[in-house]
């Protein structure tokens, strides 16, 4: 199909192409079976996405980043997403709530996140604080200078790692409670890291419990004000939503490249697999699904470049590109038969993988919620 791309959107994505392809490909399997990516590989593998421009895409010029539209950045996250999970996530996406630092705060947090000095982690999820994220039981209590922080946070991509964390905790005040942002170092006294959470795919990709037991934090590292944590720490929420569906056009197209490959050469019955009309017919399926979650990928982007209220059409583009992206990884898997359910061929990765796009930045369900919002109005949806 023709989306009139840019010439220049087209070499930037053909650039992330070979990336994946030549650099991060090779590594898949090392990765998979130790469920890490190896300090060296990612020290190598961070600094050739920083050489070619990749590293911190999603950050406008004012933050240091390239300042590419939201269509470029989805161009380029969809090649990312033809690689495994841990991989692609090496080119670093600083939280674009640091965009809320101070002038004072830049130096430390943001522009060593932007450089790719310094990982991040954003830590929202509790036990009781799901899709509902004002469910909040962490709580900071004013103390001197500072506040002190209790709570528990659990799925943290990288908590573990991360050399800071952005954790939203409730703050008593007169109007009640205010979800407000903390930022919080690694090795703080009272800050605990807790199991890796053992999961279905995303190998090398940890989730993990934090815990924060009276750690002191102080007030120059609260980001933004009080009762601005829940806004912030969803203000790119947006953006997060539209690159994870991105992502799944890439995971989508990796699957169904393999398994139409796979039809042309390989023969049953005297005949290419291809040739069977009951095959051709999953391979037209395939191929309709993926390309109509790309179009609705491509006009929200678009929609959001034009800074209008993308939130139904980003919602409908992240609905439709994770659950299509598990339908023709299925699909794909299937018609490579015994073969895709080896770890010889990607497929029962990006099986494996692909499930996760439905529940993390917003569950399936929750987009349907912000759909069915936006069509009925807030008054007749909200109505008890
Ligand atoms: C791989 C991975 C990485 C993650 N990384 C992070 C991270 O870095 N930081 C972080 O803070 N969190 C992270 N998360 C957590 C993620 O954001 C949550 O899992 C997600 O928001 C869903 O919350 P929950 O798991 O508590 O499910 P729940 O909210 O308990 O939902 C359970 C089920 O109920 C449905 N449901 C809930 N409410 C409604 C409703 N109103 N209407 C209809 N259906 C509903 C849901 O759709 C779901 O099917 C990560 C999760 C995963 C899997």
């Amino acid at each position: 199909m023709n989306y009139a791309i840019p010439e220049e959107f087209v070499q930037l994505a053909e650039l992330t192409r070979q990336f994946v392809q030549k650099e991060l490909w090779p590594q898949e399997a090392v990765v998979e079976r130790l469920d890490e990516i190896p300090a060296d590989i990612r020290q190598a593998l961070r600094a050739k996405a920083r050489e070619l421009g990749l590293f911190a895409f999603n950050m406008p010029e004012s933050a240091g980043g390239p300042g590419l539209p939201y269509f470029a950045q989805v161009l380029i996250r969809e090649q990312l997403g033809q690689a495994g999970v841990a991989l692609a996530n090496l080119v670093g996406r600083p939280p674009k709530a640091l965009m809320a630092c101070s002038a004072q705060q830049r130096k430390q947090f943001l522009e060593p996140a932007v450089q790719g000095e310094k990982i991040w982690a954003f830590a929202l999820s509790e036990p009781g604080a799901g899709s509902d994220a004002m469910a909040l039981s962490s709580r900071a209590i004013r103390d001197g200078n500072g506040w002190r922080l209790n709570g528990t946070k659990h799925f943290i991509s990288h908590g573990n790692e991360a050399d800071f964390v952005l954790v939203i905790a409730n703050v008593q005040t007169p109007e009640g409670q205010e979800p407000t942002a903390f930022i919080v170092g690694q090795g703080q006294p009272g800050f605990i890291v807790g199991r890796v959470q053992q999961k279905m795919g995303w190998r090398g990709y940890p989730i993990c419990e934090l815990f924060f037991d009276d750690v002191f934090v102080p007030d120059e590292n609260r980001l933004g004000d009080v009762g601005q944590g829940i806004k912030l720490g969803l203000s790119n929420i947006q953006d997060s939503r539209i690159g994870v569906a991105a992502h799944c056009l890439g995971i989508a197209q990796r699957a169904y490249d393999y398994a139409v490959n796979h039809l042309r050469i390989r023969k049953q019955f005297g005949r290419p697999l291809g040739s069977f009309q009951g095959l051709q017919w999953k391979v037209a399926d395939m191929a309709l699904d993926l390309e109509q979650a790309r179009a609705l990928v491509y006009a929200a982007a678009r929609e959001m470049d034009l800074n209008a209220d993308a939130r139904q059409s980003v919602s409908m583009a992240k609905l439709s590109a994770t659950e299509m992206a598990g339908r023709v990884v299925d699909q794909a898997l299937q018609l490579l038969g015994g073969m895709g359910y080896t770890t010889d061929v990607p497929l029962e990765m990006l099986y494996r993988d692909v499930r996760a796009f439905r529940i993390g930045e917003g569950t399936s369900e929750i987009q349907k919620n912000q759909i069915a919002r936006a069509c009925l109005g807030k008054e007749v949806y909200s109505c008890q």
